[in-house]
């Protein structure tokens, strides 16, 4: 047997097998024709998709230049080329305790890797550089070359005597809110503004024109004014605003402005800005911030000794001011220093609770354990009840503000620029004209102008007043977001005639029988004024740099504000490229859900959004060494501002929504009574487990 020669059943299998490697081959073939096929068409979609995706990329960065490296599309990112130049030159250098349970006073540390961030007497941040006519500090011009038109001419055109009257769905309470937390993320005083041996400089003075002081801003001059002119008033003028240059003797190119207050939501108009400031307003005894009693042996901001700088007319001395943490502030007017009372009235509060759980804490623990609590409370209330209101529900949950522990160092959480001297000063068209002293039986017992009491605060610690304004805050419709300030604030802003509250309200009279002691100021003038004075970019291009097309002549504006607005610019403007960015704010339609227009929105977000997430020490922030612990944050996340109210006033009824109007006579169950709902119970920070009783 030829042992190659294959057996029968070999010849068989090789048969099979020849069989088979032909089927074989023909399947390889086929097998392989299809996957080069296959593969063929996938590289085919694959260079299409790369090729129609370059060209959008090409094509939106053609038509808008704004990069927007952020995941979600709703954010805006700054194209300033200038917002480091402090930290290079100037920004004081500062050792940072990575460990640190608390912040500190002056916001520096909050970031580990830029300890200045945030912190107080540094810059505003822009999202646009700088617009100066000489690039350096001269104010803009219209692109033409001309002069804007003025200010006050601006108001007087567009926006006064607009007034509507509709009752708002918001009550007044949202307007010191609002204001209190615009004094804690932005403070902007004037430059130095007293000649060298400190005397006052008065912008208007023959004198001071002669000298023509670079510190005075825009004096506006006219005897044909409508309404200053029934009160022989000729000139008005303001200072123009601190910069690097004056603040830190660090000029820099173009110029830039100091926040003196920390850029953070921390509660800073009621703890200080510093540390030196800070310690003042302590008392160094369980943790309490200093106070003052007034009548019914009540709590209030400590009273200032004689610090009348502005004094009245006819008693210079007479007037109560409170000390408090901002102090450019504090008193300016009778609703800001409502929310100084209530937020230093919470923070003693919580400190005595936090000291009858834990007698054996230090004055040093209680104070910042207790500080921590009220900023936080402060935060939740911005981020879930305050800001749905003004930038709207669903706008605010798709801009990522509701999602929580989003901490992002590289986020720099400085307040802009154009945030904070325009689209936060929308809201000035929610100041009242008017506030109500309102009893518990919901009656009025009095009422006074807004201007009868600025600057100072007499009215507040005499008798329940402070309990009765409280209550008239939340019992009185607000005034509507509107493209007009109320009255006062658009003529007489800081005009103080001595009155007393009993006395019952002053009339416009009166402004006759007093020549005003320190000037007429226009508020909404005043804000366009500021804008040019810190070079903002124009309205159109803030517009366009928040993802809305620029308008390529005044018609164009059409999409987001009225047509008889724009009827309005025409007239006063030049061109569609040099409406003030303050304008074009206060004229947009409202956004659906807001009480603001669409840029105002996207420069509000864009602002709480870095006050959230480049926060490290923002209340839900987890794993830093000052995250709350599961069961506080529980409490901390149910405090609202009616539990705050509850525990610092006489009011004895709230609601849930406490900047929402309820009727309390058709829907009585919707107030709720303070001591049954309102109870606040901090044994989440009972540490006395364990511990010797002292
Ligand atoms: C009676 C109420 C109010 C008065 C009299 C008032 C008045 C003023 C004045 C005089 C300025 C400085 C203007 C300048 O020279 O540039 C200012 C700034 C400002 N106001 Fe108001 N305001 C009031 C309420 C509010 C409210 C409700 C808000 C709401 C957010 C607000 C937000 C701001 C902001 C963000 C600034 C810039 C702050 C700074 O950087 O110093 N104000 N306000
Ligand atoms: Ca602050």
């Amino acid at each position: 047997m030829n042992l190659f020669s294959p057996s029968d059943e070999t010849q068989s299998l090789l048969k099979n097998t020849n069989f088979n490697m032909k089927w074989n081959n023909k399947v390889v073939k086929w097998t392989f024709g299809i996957v080069l096929f296959v593969l063929l068409l996938l590289g085919a979609i694959y260079l299409v998709h790369i090729y129609t995706n370059t060209v959008i990329q090409l094509e939106s960065s053609a038509t808008i230049k704004v990069p927007n490296i952020k995941k979600n599309p709703l954010h805006i990112a700054s194209i300033a080329t200038t917002n480091d130049d402090f930290l290079k030159k100037c920004a004081p250098i500062v050792k940072c305790d990575p460990d640190a349970k608390y912040r500190s006073a002056n916001g520096s540390c909050n970031n580990l890797g830029t300890p200045t961030w945030g912190a107080a007497s540094t810059p505003f941040f822009r999202m646009i550089d700088a617009n100066y006519s000489d690039g350096y500090y001269a104010l803009r011009l219209q692109t033409n070359g001309s002069a804007l038109p003025s200010p006050r001419i601006i108001n007087v055109k567009v926006f006064m005597n607009h007034e509507i009257y509709h009752a708002d769905e918001n009550n007044v309470l949202l307007f010191p809110f609002a204001q209190s937390s615009a004094h804690d993320i932005s403070g902007l005083p004037n430059d130095i503004i007293s000649e060298e041996d400190g005397t006052a400089i008065d912008c208007c003075s023959a004198e001071t024109k002669k000298k023509k002081y670079p510190q005075c801003l825009e004096i506006i001059e006219s005897t044909d004014d409508p309404v200053y002119s029934t009160f022989n008033i000729t000139c008005t003028g303001t200072f123009r605003a601190m910069t690097s240059k004056n603040y830190y003797d660090c000029p820099l190119y173009p110029t830039t402005f100091i926040n003196t207050n920390t850029h953070f939501i921390d509660a800073s108009e009621v703890y200080g800005s510093n540390e030196n400031h800070s310690q003042h307003l302590r008392t160094m005894d369980g943790g309490r911030l200093n106070f003052s009693i007034g009548d019914h042996g009540q709590m209030f901001c400590p009273f200032l000794p004689n610090q009348n700088k502005e004094p009245s007319i006819e008693n210079p001395n007479s007037h109560i001011k409170y000390d408090t943490g901002d102090p450019n502030n504090g008193n300016q007017n009778l609703g800001i220093t409502s929310m100084q009372t209530l937020f230093l009235r919470f923070h003693n509060y919580v400190a005595l609770k936090l000291s009858s759980l834990n007698p054996f804490w230090s004055d040093e623990i209680l104070y910042q354990e207790s500080r921590r609590i009220v900023i936080a409370t402060i935060q939740r209330i911005i981020y879930e009840d305050f800001l749905p209101i003004i930038i709207g529900d669903d706008f605010q949950e798709l801009y990522g503000l509701n999602q929580p522990n989003i901490y992002d160092p590289s986020l720099n959480p400085s307040t802009s620029q154009e945030f904070s001297t325009a689209a936060y000063r929308v809201l000035h068209a929610i100041i009242p004209a008017h506030f109500n002293f309102m009893n518990n039986n919901y009656k009025i017992e009095n009422w006074v102008k807004i201007i009868d009491w600025m600057l100072v605060s007499d009215p507040i610690p005499i008798d329940n007043n402070f309990d009765k304004l409280l209550k008239g805050f939340i019992e009185t419709p607000g005034r509507i977001v509107q493209p007009s300030y109320n009255f006062y604030m658009s003529n007489f802003m800081f005009l103080t005639i001595n009155n007393s509250l009993l006395a019952g309200p002053v009339s416009l009279d009166d402004v006759n029988l007093h020549t005003p002691q320190f000037g007429s100021r226009d508020l909404l003038s005043t804000d366009i004024l500021r804008g040019r004075d810190v070079g903002l970019q124009p309205y159109n291009q803030v517009r366009h740099f928040c993802g809305y097309p620029l308008a390529k002549d005044f018609d164009d504006l059409v999409d987001l504000i009225h047509i008889k607005a724009i009827a309005q610019l025409k007239e006063l403007y030049n061109s569609v490229n040099d409406i003030d960015l303050m304008v074009g704010l206060l004229l947009e339609k409202h956004s659906d859900g807001a009480i603001v227009g669409p840029t105002t929105q996207c420069l509000i977000a864009d602002g709480f959004y870095r006050y959230k997430a480049g926060d490290r020490f923002f209340y839900d922030v987890q794993g830093q060494p000052g995250s709350f612990t599961d069961g506080q944050l529980k409490v901390i996340k149910k405090i609202s501002l009616g539990h705050v109210v509850c525990a610092t006033s006489n009011v004895d009824h709230v609601q849930k929504d406490m900047f929402k109007m309820v009727d309390h006579n058709l829907f009585p169950t919707l107030k709720r009574k303070c001591d049954r709902e309102f109870y606040l119970d901090f044994k989440d920070w009972d540490e006395s487990n364990g511990r010797p009783e002292l």
